[in-house]
């Protein structure tokens, strides 16, 4: 296979996030809450140190998800017919993506609930 330039490797990345968004509702969900989540911290002012923890949640999240769907993908190709062990590859990939959003959630509620309460009252 010939050397690949920086723009081919790129190109090639770019058609991995648009066909994980085009086909993965819950890749589209995450980008959703993520935005809201920017929302969020703009509105109630958040520091330069919770927009760090939020943007690497909002990070893990989404990495997660595209792996997942790259697992996804692989196990189909490899074992099309069921399997326990294409089960056990994709519940083990859904289940980082799980562990990804409750971290993520945790995160959420240690930035923004106090200063959402501040904002309230
Ligand atoms: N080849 C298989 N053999 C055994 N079980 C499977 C197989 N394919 C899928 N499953 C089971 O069905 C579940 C859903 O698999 P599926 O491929 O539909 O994922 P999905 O619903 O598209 O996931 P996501 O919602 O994350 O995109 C898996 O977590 C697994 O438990």
């Amino acid at each position: 296979m010939r050397q690949r330039s920086i723009v081919d490797v790129f190109r090639n990345a770019m058609e991995g996030l648009i066909y994980g968004f085009r086909t993965q509702r819950n890749l589209r969900v995450h980008a959703v809450l993520a935005l809201v989540a920017v929302a969020a911290g703009w509105l109630l002012d958040i520091s330069r140190t919770d927009w760090m923890f939020i943007s690497l949640a909002i990070g893990f999240v989404i990495v997660t998800e595209l792996l997942n769907t790259a697992i996804e993908i692989v196990v189909d190709l490899a074992s099309p017919e069921i399997h326990p062990l294409a089960k056990a590859a994709k519940d083990t990939a859904a289940g980082a993506v799980l562990l990804a959003a409750v971290f993520a959630v945790i995160i959420g509620i240690f930035v923004y609930l106090k200063p959402f309460i501040r904002w309230i009252f």
